[in-house]
């Protein structure tokens, strides 16, 4: 499992429905892994119900914890997200303790990568949870990623503007500063020509709800990624 030769995910949210057809396309189309995660209404019967369907295909399949009740075994990597513009200091530290304390014995840690996760869409429902600040100067965004990737360098720094276009200019000044983190951004993508502008800046391009919303463009964005030279 190298997240560094991750240049497309999908992400899917087992909070919604998608048939055997659309998932075998999703999962055939080139993309390079599938990544299981949502906010809301996700718990363990709807994600070992969807990382059965997915795992029926020679792909990565890896979970975003997002709750402690739906950590469902057999998964190939999973992704712990740390909010770091979170408004509390649960979704930086807490959950992750209290998670440890159930789970910390049974952890394969080699199984294991934290992303820094900085959320920009106020209108996100991770953002309404963490509270995030979400009205970051582009300065502050730059500190925050050096926080990321330089003072506690974590292996993921992502960029997360879920459902809303980001800003290119504020991901390329944080590009700039990121030296060793693999930098995610999701957020927003819903036409081709947005998967080629952001995958000119980010390493890895993660497409997540327009896949609900018109899967023939999504699985356009795997090609327009990986032809797109960062
Ligand atoms: C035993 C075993 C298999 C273990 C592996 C897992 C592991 C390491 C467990 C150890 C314990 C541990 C550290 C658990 C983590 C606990 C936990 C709940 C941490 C908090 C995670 C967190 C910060 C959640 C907040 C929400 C969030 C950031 C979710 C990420 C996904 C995301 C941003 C989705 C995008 O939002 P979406 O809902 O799609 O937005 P829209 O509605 O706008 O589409
Ligand atoms: O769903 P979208 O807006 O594509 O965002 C992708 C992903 O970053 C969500 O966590
Ligand atoms: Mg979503």
């Amino acid at each position: 499992m190298d997240i560094k030769e991750w240049r497309h995910v999908f992400k899917l949210d087992p909070d919604k429905e998608l048939n055997d057809s659309q998932i075998e396309a999703i999962c055939e189309s080139g993309t390079d892994a599938i990544m299981i995660g949502g906010t809301q209404g996700v718990s363990y019967d709807n994600t070992i119900d969807l990382m059965a369907r997915v795992r029926r295909f020679p792909l990565p399949c890896v979970l975003e914890v997002s709750n402690i009740d739906s950590v469902v075994p057999g998964f190939d990597l999973y992704l712990v997200p740390m909010v770091v513009n979170a408004g509390s200091a649960d979704w930086i530290v807490g959950k992750h303790v209290e998670g440890l304390m159930d789970y910390g014995a049974l952890v394969k840690w080699h199984e294991v990568a934290v992303e820094g996760y900085i959320i920009l869409n106020p209108k996100a429902e991770a953002a309404k949870l963490t509270e995030a600040k979400t009205n970051l100067t582009i300065e502050e965004a730059k500190a925050y990623a050096r926080f990321v990737d330089q003072m506690v360098k974590l292996p993921i720094l992502y960029v997360e503007y879920s459902g809303t276009y980001g800003d290119p200019a504020l991901l390329r000044a944080v590009r700039s500063v990121v030296k060793q983190a693999r930098l995610f951004y999701g957020g927003g993508i819903k036409e081709v020509s947005q998967a080629a502008e952001i995958a000119e800046i980010a390493d890895t391009v993660i497409v997540g709800n327009v896949i609900y919303e018109n899967l023939q463009t999504a699985l356009e964005t795997v090609n327009s990624v990986k032809n797109t030279v960062k």
